[in-house]
């Protein structure tokens, strides 16, 4: 079988048109794969280039080189050389991504921001709302709020909603961007049993997150960015 995601001699390097066109080089042959159930987390100092390497795998930073490839519907995919619509494509069905903001859309409710992925993808309304009602109750979202736009929710409180939002769906390959960050630790303990509860059904997880309790109570393995970074030489490498 298939891994779900094998990136592979990626590079990225971004241009800084402000400072003459001079080139940043961020990473170079990141390499590694995920297997369905797992939960990888991107370890590595500031600036290492963890956020970079999840956006190119979302395909919302382009990649000056190597390939990125996902499962899709039994085929194999490169985001790294798709065209828009493949990527929408396969963002709807194979890679979801929850990260700490949410994207408001006006007048629509909590409880429809939650499920709007399922109805995306062909879900039946009463099911897929069902669905985002329970994700909100175990995120303690008090219900008064739920038929409720969240664009005045206080910033914790949209950040749930947009945890449920990214949780609700079943995409094999799920990307995690700090989704703790600034939780209580009532809902991070919530944050960490539904990575569990994905690992369970399979999911394959990339993450990034800098709480190190929750780290350690969901990575399976690190994946040191450090040894991505332009010029490294690993130990024990023939010069
Ligand atoms: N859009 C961009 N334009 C220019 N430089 C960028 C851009 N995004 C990231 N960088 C640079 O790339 C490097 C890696 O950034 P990145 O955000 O991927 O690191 P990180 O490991 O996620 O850091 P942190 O843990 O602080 O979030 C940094 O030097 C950063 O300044």
């Amino acid at each position: 079988m298939t891994m779900p995601l094998i990136v592979s001699e990626v590079a990225k390097s971004f241009t800084m048109h402000l400072q003459g066109g001079i080139k940043l080089p961020v990473v170079n042959n990141v390499f590694f794969a995920l297997k369905a159930g797992e939960c990888a987390v991107l370890g590595g100092p500031s600036g290492a280039g963890k956020s970079s390497i999840l956006k190119m795998v979302y395909g919302n930073y382009a990649v000056d080189e190597g390939q990125i490839i996902l499962r899709h519907h039994g085929k194999q995919i490169d985001i790294a050389s798709a065209d828009p619509r493949t990527v929408m494509a396969v963002r709807r069905d194979t890679i979801g991504y929850v990260s700490q903001f949410l994207r408001t859309v006006p007048r629509v409710s909590a409880l429809n921001v939650v499920a709007d992925p399922l109805f995306a993808r062909g879900i039946d309304r009463e099911k897929a709302q069902d669905k985002a009602r329970e994700l909100l109750a175990m995120l303690n979202l008090p219900q008064r709020l739920w038929d409720l736009p969240p664009a005045t929710f206080s910033g914790g409180e949209q950040q749930r909603v947009n945890i449920a939002r990214g949780f609700i769906t079943d995409h094999p390959v799920l990307l995690l961007d700090e989704p703790t960050a600034s939780l209580d630790a009532k809902n991070r303990d919530v944050v960490v049993e539904l990575i569990r509860r994905k690992k369970a059904e399979g999911v394959a997880m990339l993450g990034i997150f800098h709480d190190e309790d929750v780290r350690e109570a969901v990575a399976d393995r690190i994946i040191d960015v450090t040894e991505f970074a332009p010029g490294y030489v690993r130990q024990g490498a023939d010069a």
